[in-house]
């Protein structure tokens, strides 16, 4: 216990700033180097965060901020994208790119091809960096000729993936983008579009059932890459996909987190890549308020919830459980107190879940209570508070703290520069010391708030939350503007 109060940052403080880089490499050889490339970077603070709560936060002041990972020096115009490319870019009003785009775009775009091995922080860009390098490669005399396949873990994040291949390619005459996940290909046509994002499953079964023509793809790019390759998860599907495609096809993965061994793997997956990584303490989004709550009892847990719920208003927030049951219960009893709440969960069938996440997207739902299934990826830029209600475990029996998770977690605010908050709740030793070592390992300064005082807490929400109002002016999304 002594580790998490050692890192709680007392109500007032503001929290530390972790250093953020975006180091890239490049290996000469044909050897796989090892990441020799997490040079040194200075700590600073930024004043944005010392002054969270009274400072207007423009996306221009933050890209012209060299501490933030949405920091460029270019505009994308340098960056040589198809002018049809930069006409979406334009059309959705992204003005510069991001760290992740600006460094990696030139080296996935150059020829011959190379491979791309690419981290960085949630909500930072990754979908729009491999997206204009898809755009880029793919031939549009061949519009119905498969070129690229994108793959993601989840129906919603393929779904969302899609949609901002359409968005920024709405000026890209003649392209055609399939869904490749649970009964969106039609049967008789198969697959009929030059980039196709999918479900590994649902891709290998097309590949099998000879309804997908991939003799041309060009490019495979894996999104959340580090769970996509995980040995326990879907790796063997996806190592399975791989080796039916071309030899010569490009692969780009990419994701907010690597842990070492997934990285050895992915290094042997995606063989000669270009690398970007990040230091474990340069994962944590600045503008995320990470706060938690020590409740007596796994019991008090409801309590707490609904009422903390029955005095907020806040824009949109995603609560995060372990188990469907949970989900289900937690929807009965916020229904039962009035509140408007969408559950979202493995149990539901494909389209249902469809209408659930559009609902929430849209803003007609405002709670969205949910299991890991949508930890990754999902960009709503208007959920401005994460309920981590259990703390995300992983391993034989569920031991070990899941830290991945939880940045992927609470990365579902705080999105392109956007401030929000997350609560996580404890309730036992076992898993006061699990959030303990998730803060040690990114170096968070948690925020503790008093069950006892919920008013104290909503105060301390709604001071950073307010913030976030100040933020009007910001663009809205590349999915946001499509949904
Ligand atoms: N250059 C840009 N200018 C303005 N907005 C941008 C730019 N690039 C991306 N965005 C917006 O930033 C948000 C986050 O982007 P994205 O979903 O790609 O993040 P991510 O890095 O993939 O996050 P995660 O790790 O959670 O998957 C999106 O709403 C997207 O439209």
């Amino acid at each position: 216990m002594a580790d998490l109060a050692s890192r709680i940052t007392k109500p007032d403080e503001a929290p530390a700033a972790a250093p953020e880089a975006a180091p890239v490499s490049a290996p000469a050889s044909e050897e796989p180097k090892a990441p020799e490339n997490e040079t040194s970077i200075e700590e600073s603070q930024s004043n944005l965060v010392k002054n969270e709560y009274e400072v207007e936060i423009k996306l221009s002041d933050l890209q012209n901020d060299t501490e933030s990972p949405l920091y460029s020096v270019s505009s994308f115009d340098e960056l040589g994208l198809p002018e049809a490319v930069n006409r979406g870019l334009l059309a959705i009003n992204f003005k510069k790119p991001s760290k992740v785009q600006e460094k990696c775009l030139p080296l996935m775009l150059s020829d011959p091809p190379r491979n791309m091995i690419a981290q960085s922080q949630s909500g930072t860009g990754k979908t729009a960096a491999f997206v204009l390098t898809v755009l880029s490669r793919i031939d549009l005399s061949k519009p119905h000729q498969p070129q690229a396949l994108l793959l993601a873990p989840s129906r919603e994040l393929a779904r969302q993936i899609q949609t901002v291949v359409q968005t920024i390619g709405q000026f890209c005459e003649n392209l055609i983008v399939e869904a490749a996940i649970p009964g969106a290909i039609s049967r008789e046509t198969g697959v009929r579009g030059s980039v196709v994002v999918g479900t590994p499953g649902t891709v290998m079964d097309l590949v099998k059932r000879r309804q997908f023509d991939i003799s041309q793809l060009k490019v495979l790019v894996i999104d959340e890459a580090d769970n996509m390759l995980d040995q326990q998860g879907l790796g063997d599907q996806c190592v399975r996909v791989k080796n039916m495609l071309p030899k010569t096809i490009q692969i780009l993965l990419f994701s907010a987190t690597f842990p070492d061994k997934v990285l050895r793997f992915a290094e042997r997956f995606a063989p000669n890549a270009n690398q970007m990584k990040l230091k474990h303490k340069e994962l944590t989004v600045k503008g995320i308020s990470q706060m938690f709550m020590d409740c007596p009892t796994e019991k008090d847990k409801y309590d707490i919830l609904c009422k903390l719920y029955g005095l907020m208003t806040i824009g949109s927030s995603v609560i995060f459980v372990r188990t469907r049951e949970t989900a289900n219960e937690i929807q009965k009893r916020m229904e039962a107190d009035g509140h408007k709440v969408s559950a979202l969960h493995g149990a539901y069938e494909g389209q249902s879940r469809d209408v659930l996440l559009d609902e929430f997207r849209s803003g007609r739902s405002k709670v969205l209570i949910t299991t890991n299934v949508l930890a990754r990826g999902i960009d709503v830029s208007s959920v401005s508070m994460v309920i981590n209600y259990d703390i995300p475990m992983k391993g034989p029996g569920e031991r070990e703290p899941d830290a991945e998770t939880y940045l992927h977690r609470i990365g579902r605010t705080g999105r392109f520069g956007r401030v929000g908050v997350s609560i996580s709740f404890v309730h036992d030793r076992r898993s006061f010391e699990a959030l303990s070592q998730i803060a040690q390992f990114y170096g968070i300064d948690l925020i503790q708030l008093n069950p006892n005082d919920l008013d104290d807490t909503e105060r301390k929400v709604q001071e950073v939350i307010k913030s976030s109002r100040a933020q009007a002016e910001y663009v809205p999304s590349a999915t946001d503007s499509a949904a």
